[in-house]
C-alpha cells in the first residue's frame, strides 16, 4: 500500500500530494487524516496522508516509506481532509496550509507519541480480563509508557485493537512535542488494591510510622484519588511520609494525566429550557424540523438585539444532541466573554468544549482532545472551531455572522462562515447564521432564495446555494427597542459646547449616576489614530520600515507600528521643527476616561480597550465587575458592543458615531450601522426601559438615521443601491491580488504582466470584461495600483483587484496566470498574496 501525503512546505512548487510506502510495521495505522514523518529533500518533514492507495503512479520500489507515524489516532478525519481541499482550492492556498490550521497549534512540531494504560484500566479488573489475552496490552502493562514507533515493530497487526483501546479510554495516548508540550501529569495517590490486607497490617503494626498510617487511614476512608501534593497538605505532612507509606505496600501511587480545563472549578448554574415566545417557537420548529430531516440547509435568523437568539440556539442544540449529533457554535472572538460561555455551560454542562485565541496552547490541546475523544458534544469557539474533530456535526451556528473577525486575514484567508456551510453540506447538517443586522452578502443570498421560490422557477439549484430567512423582529416579553437620539455634534460646537459631551449625553449620564443604574459608553475607535504629530510643523511619526504612522502607547511611552513591529522611544520635541508641541494623541477612551473623572467626580467607570485586556481573564474580570454593579459605567471601543445583557443598563452613548463613516472601504457605511444598531441593543434588556444618545457629525447619513429607527431593511435598501451602481458585493465578489517586492520596477512590471495575462485568459476562455448591469457573468481585472500602504517591511504594495459574477472560475484563472509567470522554481519573481473575498480592503 502506499500513502499519498502533502508535505508541510508551503510553496507553489510542492502543492500536490507526494507518494510514500507504507513500511510493514505501519499496515493498519497509517489512515487518510494521519500525521507522519517523511523523507524529502534530504530531511524529515511533517506531512498529513490524504489518500491510501493500492498502487503508485511510479515504480514502488522506487518510493520511500514513511519515516514515522506521529500520532495513535489520526488527528483529521477524512472529512476534514475533504474540506481542506476545498479551501485549499476557494482561497488559492497551499493544501497544507489548509491541513495545518485545522490542528491545535500544540500538534504542529514533530512528535513523539506514547501510551499508558489509564487509571480506568488498571482499576477496572474486568477490562484487564478482557484484554489480558493481548500480548501488545501486557506488554504496556509491564512497561508503562511505551512508544508508538516501538509498539508498530513489535506487534505488527495490533492497530485495530490498539486503537479500539485508545477509544475506549484503557490507553491513554500521549503527545510529546520536542518537550514544548506534554500531557500534563501528576503523582496521584490511590487506595491500596488489597484493603483488607492493609487494614490488618494497620491494626497489627505499632505505633511506629503514625503519620504513614494516618495517609494509608486516610486512602482508605477517601477512595477518591488525590495528587500526591494535595494530599500532603491535607495531612501537613511530606511527600516523602506518604512515599513511604507507598513503599509499604499501604496505598499506591501512580501517575496520571491531568486535563487541563480553562473553565476547571467555576460551578456553572444549570439552566432550564425557557418556554418559547411565539416568534422563537414559529422559528425553532422549522430549524427542528430540518434537523430531524438530515438535509443540509442554511438559515438566516434575523432576531432584533434582545429576540432571544441565543435561547433559540440552545434548544436547537438540545435537539440536536438527542439525535446523538453534535453543535458548533462559532462567536466572534472579541464576543467569547465568559457570560456567553457561561450560558452554553449552565445549559449543557461539562459537555461543552471552548476554544479561543486566550487559552495557552496545552489549554487548547486539551479542548481539542475532548472533542476528538467524544467528550464533548457542542464547543464554543471563535473562528477555527468550525474545524472542531467531532465525528457526526448536525448543527453549525454563528452568532453575529456579519463580524469581520470570521474571515483569517492570514493564510489561509478562510471565511468561517463559507466554510461551515461547507462543512454542514459534508455533514447534512445545518447552519443558523444569526444577526440583528445580517451582512449584506448574507441578506442578498437570503432574499434571492426567496424570491426564487415564491416564484417556483429555478428555485431548486439556487435555493441550495441561498439561506432561508428566519425573522424575530421582536423583543422578548414585548419589550420595546430603546429609544434613539441623535445629537448633532456641529449644534453642539455651535453653543459653545467644546467638551466631547453634548449637554444631553451629560444630563443623561447625571440622571442615571443618580438613580444608580449603568451606563455603556462607546468610543468607535474604527478609524481613530492614537499617532504623535506636531502641532507647529504637522510632522507625524512615520515607521522607516512601511508607510504608517507609527501608533502610540502610552503605558510605554513608545511608538510602535502594527504592521513590523518597529518601536522606538517617543520624542520628547519635535524631530523635524525642534518644537516642543509635539501632542501625543493618545487612545481615545483614556482620554474620555479623563474627561469623565473631570465631569463627575467619583464616578466608577470601568474601562475596556486593548491597552486594558492583554492579560489573561482580565475580559472577564471587568465584566464581572461590571455586572456586580461595582461600576456606573462601562467605557469601550468595539468590545462593549457586543453580546452584553445587564439588566441595570439603561443609558447608552455613542460618543462619535461617525469615526467609521469615511474610510475608504466600500463596507463603511455597513460596519457604522452594524456598530450602532449592536451597541444601542445593550440599553434596556430587561424590566428598566433603556435609552440611547449618538453623537454625530452626519446625523442626515442614512447609515445613522436607520440605526435610529432599528430599521435594517431601509438601510438594506439604500445600501444596496449604492452597491449596485458601483459594482461592489454582492453584486459580484472580490478577489485581491497583493504583490510585494524590494524593487520597485520589477513590482510594476510584474503586476502588469499579471493584469494582462488575467485578461487574456479570460478573453480566451470568452469571458466578459464589464458587467451589463443585467446580472450575467462577467469578470474585471483593476490595476495594478499602489496598495493603500504602499510599503511595509521594507517591500514596495501593488494590487490587483479581480471583480467577477457567476460562474467564472476566477480562482483558477488566477491559478494559471500565477503559474504562467512562475520560474523554474515554481514561484513567480515577485510574492504575490492572494485574499478571496477579502473583508479588509484599506
Ligand atoms: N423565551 C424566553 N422567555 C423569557 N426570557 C427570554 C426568553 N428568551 C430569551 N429571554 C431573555 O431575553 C434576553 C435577551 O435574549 P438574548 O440575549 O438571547 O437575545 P439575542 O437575540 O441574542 O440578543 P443580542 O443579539 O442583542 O445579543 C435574555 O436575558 C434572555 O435570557
Ligand atoms: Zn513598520
Amino acid at each position: 500500500m502506499i500513502a499519498r501525503v502533502i508535505v508541510d512546505v508551503p510553496t507553489r512548487a510542492t502543492d500536490r500530494p507526494f507518494d510514500y510506502s507504507i513500511p510493514a510495521e505501519m499496515e493498519g495505522w497509517v489512515e487518510i487524516g494521519s500525521r507522519v514523518g517523511v523523507p524529502f529533500g534530504g530531511r524529515v518533514l511533517q506531512g498529513f496522508v490524504i489518500g491510501i492507495a493500492p498502487f503508485a503512479d511510479i515504480d514502488v520500489k522506487r518510493l520511500k516509506p514513511i519515516a514515522e507515524l506521529l500520532d495513535h489516532i489520526p488527528p483529521l478525519s477524512p472529512d476534514l481532509v475533504e474540506l481542506a481541499q476545498w479551501i485549499s482550492e476557494k482561497y488559492c492556498c497551499p493544501w497544507t496550509t489548509a491541513l495545518q490550521v485545522m490542528i491545535p497549534a500544540a500538534l504542529k512540531g514533530k512528535a513523539d507519541s506514547v501510551v499508558t494504560l489509564s487509571e480506568e484500566a488498571l482499576e477496572d479488573e474486568a477490562g484487564l480480563l478482557l484484554e489480558d489475552a493481548e500480548p501488545w496490552f501486557q506488554y504496556i502493562r509491564q512497561h508503562g509508557e511505551v512508544r508508538l514507533a516501538l509498539l508498530q515493530e513489535r506487534f505488527p497487526g495490533a492497530a485495530a485493537g490498539i486503537k479500539a483501546a485508545i477509544q475506549r479510554g484503557t490507553l491513554l495516548e500521549e503527545v510529546s512535542i520536542r518537550d514544548r508540550l506534554k500531557v500534563r501529569k501528576v503523582l496521584t495517590v490511590f487506595p491500596p488494591e488489597n484493603e483488607a490486607a492493609v487494614l490488618a497490617e494497620l491494626a497489627a503494626s505499632s505505633s511506629r510510622a503514625a503519620k504513614q498510617q494516618e495517609a494509608a487511614r486516610y486512602m482508605l476512608e477517601n477512595p477518591e484519588p488525590i495528587s500526591l501534593a494535595a494530599l500532603a497538605q491535607a495531612l501537613s505532612t511530606t511527600t516523602g511520609t506518604i512515599r513511604g507509606a507507598a513503599e509499604k505496600g499501604w496505598l499506591s501511587i501512580r501517575e496520571t494525566e491531568q486535563r487541563r480545563d480553562p473553565y476547571a472549578g467555576r460551578g456553572f448554574k444549570r439552566t432550564e429550557p425557557l418556554p418559547l415566545t411565539e416568534g422563537q417557537q414559529a422559528v425553532y420548529d422549522e430549524i427542528a424540523e430540518t434537523l430531524d430531516n438530515e438535509a443540509s440547509r442554511v438559515f438566516l435568523l434575523h432576531g432584533v438585539t434582545g429576540s432571544g437568539k441565543t435561547e433559540v440556539y440552545l434548544q436547537a442544540i438540545a435537539r440536536c444532541l438527542e439525535d446523538e449529533r453534535q453543535a458548533i457554535v462559532l462567536v466572534p472572538e472579541i464576543a467569547l466573554t465568559p457570560q456567553m460561555v457561561e450560558r452554553f455551560k449552565g445549559r449543557f454542562g461539562d459537555a461543552v468544549a471552548v476554544m479561543h485565541s486566550r487559552l495557552s496552547n496545552g489549554e487548547r490541546y486539551d479542548e481539542w482532545r475532548k472533542i476528538r475523544e467524544g467528550r464533548a458534544e457542542v464547543v464554543v469557539g471563535a473562528r477555527s472551531a468550525v474545524f472542531a474533530p467531532f465525528k457526526r456535526v448536525g448543527l453549525i451556528i454563528i452568532d453575529e455572522e456579519h463580524e469581520s473577525s470570521y474571515k483569517q486575514e492570514e493564510s489561509p484567508k478562510y471565511h468561517a462562515r463559507d466554510v461551515a456551510v461547507q462543512r454542514a453540506k459534508q455533514h447534512h447538517a445545518i447552519v443558523i447564521l444569526g444577526s440583528a443586522t445580517p451582512s449584506l452578502e448574507s441578506f442578498a443570498a437570503a432574499s434571492a432564495s426567496r424570491s426564487q421560490q415564491e416564484s417556483q422557477a429555478g428555485a431548486s439549484s439556487s435555493a441550495k446555494r441561498g439561506a432561508t430567512l428566519l425573522p424575530m423582529p421582536e423583543r422578548v416579553a414585548g419589550r420595546p427597542l430603546p429609544k434613539v437620539h441623535l445629537i448633532d455634534m456641529r449644534d453642539e460646537l455651535k453653543g459653545g459646547n467644546r467638551s466631547m459631551f453634548s449637554r444631553q449625553l451629560h444630563e443623561a449620564l447625571l440622571l442615571r449616576l443618580e438613580r444608580g443604574e449603568q451606563s455603556v459608553l462607546l468610543l468607535n475607535r474604527r478609524g481613530y489614530s492614537t499617532f504623535v504629530m506636531c502641532r507647529s510643523c504637522g510632522y507625524t511619526a512615520q515607521c522607516p520600515h512601511c508607510d504608517i504612522s507609527l501608533t502610540y502607547h502610552q503605558k510605554s511611552k513608545v511608538l510602535r507600528c502594527h504592521y513590523c513591529g518597529h518601536s522606538e522611544q517617543a520624542p520628547e520635541k519635535c524631530p523635524s521643527c525642534e518644537s516642543e508641541h509635539i501632542r501625543f494623541f493618545g487612545t481615545g477612551t483614556q482620554r474620555v476616561e479623563e474627561e469623565l473623572a473631570k465631569l463627575f467626580p467619583g464616578i466608577r467607570v470601568i474601562r475596556m480597550d486593548v491597552d486594558t485586556t492583554t492579560e489573561k481573564g482580565s475580559h472577564e474580570k471587568w465584566l464581572t465587575m461590571f455586572g456586580d454593579r461595582q461600576a456606573d459605567v462601562l467605557l469601550g471601543t468595539q468590545m462593549v458592543a457586543k453580546g452584553l445583557d445587564f439588566p441595570y443598563v439603561t443609558l447608552v452613548g455613542v460618543i462619535a458615531a461617525d469615526t467609521s463613516l469615511h474610510l475608504p472601504d466600500f463596507r463603511a457605511a455597513e460596519k457604522t450601522f452594524q456598530l450602532l444598531t449592536q451597541v444601542a441593543g445593550r440599553a434596556g434588556r430587561h424590566e428598566l426601559p433603556g435609552e440611547v444618545i449618538v453623537q454625530t457629525y452626519n446625523p442626515e447619513h442614512y447609515a445613522i438615521t436607520s440605526a435610529q429607527h432599528h430599521d435594517y431593511s431601509a438601510f438594506v435598501q439604500e445600501e444596496l443601491k449604492h452597491r449596485r451602481f458601483m459594482a461592489y458585493p454582492p453584486f459580484c465578489r472580490l478577489i485581491l491580488v497583493t504583490l510585494s517586492h524590494e524593487q520597485l520596477a520589477l513590482l510594476i512590471s510584474e503586476g502588469e504582466k499579471l493584469a494582462s495575462t488575467l485578461r487574456d485568459l479570460a478573453r480566451a476562455a470568452g469571458i466578459k470584461s464589464s458587467d451589463d448591469g443585467d446580472g450575467s457573468r462577467f469578470i474585471d481585472i483593476l490595476g495594478p495600483v499602489a496598495s493603500p500602504i504602499p510599503r511595509m517591511k521594507d517591500r514596495y504594495r501593488f494590487q490587483c483587484m479581480i471583480k467577477y459574477r457567476g460562474n467564472v472560475g476566477a480562482a483558477d484563472l488566477l491559478k494559471q496566470a500565477i503559474s504562467l509567470l512562475s520560474g523554474s522554481n515554481g514561484q513567480p519573481p515577485v510574492t504575490m498574496s492572494v485574499d478571496v473575498d477579502p473583508q479588509v480592503i484599506l
